[in-house]
């Protein structure tokens, strides 16, 4: 009573509702549509036809896809082959000196034991099962750039959720949205991390029936670590954020003098604005995972207003909620 409802695919969703089991995901794709190429208009795929349409099929994937089967493969096309091999070969040469050791030596593992290379776009199916033997985080196809609630919620059941589709040809080296140079290039190295794994699964578990502005928070927070995280070895800046490891300017950018940096303070950042068209003019460096992990389970005890706390279970799949008693 009194709280907002929203249908997603024919069933009733109240703003607080939140799934409970990993199969339950398949009710969380909403699609945010700004950067889609039919859409926006400078988007350089905006005119062409051709690419549009492997976009729908490949979103089709995504919006068919059960959890606990294999995800189909995409046969990609030399053009697009093309376009990764420039991704991957430039932004390789900037990570050697900007990015962190985590990092670095989980790339090696991805090119020695899950086929990472220039000249070949992995699958994702492929790619899931190397993580999933890691750090018990899976891959789902995503249809776009999901909402927040729905994206955040994915990671508190382990759950990745991974556009397929690639940048279109004209511009390899920026792309307005998420796509699998980002994803893979991005995000996986750092996943198969298991202090990292659990801090990305802590920002799901804390957004799980939150409010609308906590999830806010909680998506900002996010923006500001997995994907523009700066990190400290031997007192030298590093970059773990999967937004920086995948963009050659913005990663240059960021460990600069150019732009201010602060210490994380989840509090603090999770009220930070940022800019999605332009570079961020502050990052926060993290002290380590654990510190990182410490402070979003902190935050999510003393100042999203739930009044339980939350834990999943990977043998079943399923949530479990916890009373607070005397915080
Ligand atoms: C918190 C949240 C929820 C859903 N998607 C995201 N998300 C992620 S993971 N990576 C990227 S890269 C890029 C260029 C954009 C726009 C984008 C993005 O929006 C973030
Ligand atoms: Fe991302």
């Amino acid at each position: 009573i009194g709280c907002k409802a929203t249908i997603v695919n024919g069933t009733e969703r109240t703003a607080e509702w939140f799934p409970r089991h990993v199969t339950e995901l398949e009710l969380c794709r909403g699609t945010k549509t700004d950067y889609e190429p039919d859409k926006d208009s400078n988007h350089p795929g905006f005119n062409d036809p051709v690419y549009v349409e492997r976009r729908n099929y490949i979103s089709n994937i995504a919006h068919f896809y059960k959890h606990g089967t294999d995800i189909p493969t995409v046969d990609y096309t030399n053009e697009d082959r093309q376009t990764w091999s420039v991704v991957y070969k430039t932004l390789k040469r900037l990570h050697a000196t900007h990015a962190c050791k985590v990092y670095k030596d989980n790339f090696q593992r991805l090119e020695k034991e899950c086929g990472y290379s220039p000249n070949k776009i992995p699958q994702l199916q492929t790619v899931s099962e190397f993580l999933k033997e890691q750090t018990g985080f899976q891959l789902q196809p995503a249809p776009g750039i999901i909402t927040p609630r729905d994206f955040l919620a994915s990671l508190a059941f382990k759950v990745f959720q991974c556009t397929q589709y690639i940048r279109h040809p004209a511009s390899p080296m920026h792309s307005p949205e998420p796509d699998c140079c980002h994803e893979l290039i991005g995000h996986i190295p750092m996943l198969l991390d298991p202090t990292f794994a659990l801090y990305s699964q802590q920002i799901g578990l804390a957004s799980l029936g939150v409010s609308d502005s906590d999830i806010t928070k909680l998506a900002t927070l996010y923006w500001f670590t997995v994907e523009f995280g700066l990190c400290k070895e031997n007192n030298v800046l590093k970059a773990y954020g999967a937004g920086l490891m995948s963009s050659y300017g913005e990663l240059q950018h960021a460990l600069s003098d150019v732009p201010m940096h602060l210490p994380l303070q989840a509090e603090k950042t999770c009220l930070q604005p940022y800019e999605d068209s332009v570079y961020q003019p502050i990052y926060f460096v993290s002290e380590s995972f654990d510190e990182a992990f410490n402070q979003v389970r902190a935050f999510s005890q003393h100042c999203t207003k739930r009044g339980f706390d939350i834990t999943y279970n990977e043998n079943d799949g399923y949530i479990q909620t916890v009373p607070y008693i005397n915080l």
